[in-house]
């Protein structure tokens, strides 16, 4: 089970629920992925009309937690005030704190991130923080409440997947009992199980699934590589080594001539 701020998931994949073809896809593809939580975006909730009281409800049939986000914040008055509406909104205090700092990878602005973290764990929020794979980022954000951390593996929409494992690996090693959910940039469900092989907790996701020719299908395949790479992360992997090693016995074979 994962523990996410007290609360037990049976699964380690978190979906985004945007640019999806229909929403019959999203709800299918939900499923598949067997997620838990969806994160959903207060800016399209807020939408309004006919069209974001659909999208509430349909979210609402899920049966699954929200995580509302900050999406498109660039400010620390800006995020906390959409994370301030949100909980309204979704009845939830949890909140997905993104700060972007950059408008062409989307790369989160740290140094708002952490200020915006400190104000909204003191006002009882639980905070999960899209950050980079920086150690001392991590830190701060520690020191400011956060008691899960979001690290990226590449820009938001890229699929690039992890850039940077030796940093992914470091922050991982730093802070073995933070639970840490890998955040945006998977492309493939390779990348999903090569983060989760380093020990990473979660996984969260959209771009790869909903823009998929078959986002059913991808959800289902991402669900089971982020399970293998859970699984292969605990069940003691061999380390690459340079010499040849046999793997069928060489001693008493049988000699023809
Ligand atoms: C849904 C959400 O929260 C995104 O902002 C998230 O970061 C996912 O990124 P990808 O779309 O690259 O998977």
């Amino acid at each position: 089970m994962l523990t996410l701020y007290g609360t037990e998931l049976s699964s380690r994949l978190l979906l985004g629920t945007a640019q999806y073809p229909s929403p019959a896809i999203l709800m299918d593809a939900v499923k598949a992925s067997e997620t838990k939580i969806v994160t959903v975006s207060l800016r399209r909730e807020m939408a309004g009309g006919k069209s974001g009281d659909k999208f509430w409800s349909l979210i609402q049939s899920l049966g699954v937690h929200v995580l509302p986000n900050t999406a498109g914040c660039h400010t620390v008055k800006e995020a906390v005030l959409t994370a301030q509406m949100a909980r309204d909104i979704f009845a939830t205090d949890w909140i997905k704190l993104e700060v972007i700092g950059n408008h062409d990878t989307l790369q989160p602005d740290v140094f708002a991130l952490v200020d915006a973290a400190r104000i909204l764990t003191t006002d009882g929020f639980k905070v999960f923080p899209y950050m980079t794979d920086d150690l001392v980022v991590a830190e701060r954000l520690l020191e400011a409440g956060c008691e899960v951390l979001m690290p990226w593996c590449a820009p938001i929409g890229s699929a690039l997947g992890p850039l940077n494992l030796h940093a992914l690996r470091a922050l991982r090693g730093h802070f073995p009992d933070v639970p840490m959910i890998v955040d945006a940039g998977l492309g493939r469900p390779s990348h999903a199980a090569t983060v989760m092989e380093l020990g990473f907790d979660a996984i969260l996701l959209n771009t790869a699934v909903a823009k998929a020719a078959d986002p059913v299908a991808m959800a289902a395949a991402f669900a089971k590589a982020v399970d293998a790479g859970h699984m292969a992360c605990h069940a003691g992997m061999l380390e690459p080594r340079d010499v040849a090693v046999p793997s069928t016995p060489v001693i008493g074979k049988a000699v023809f001539s």
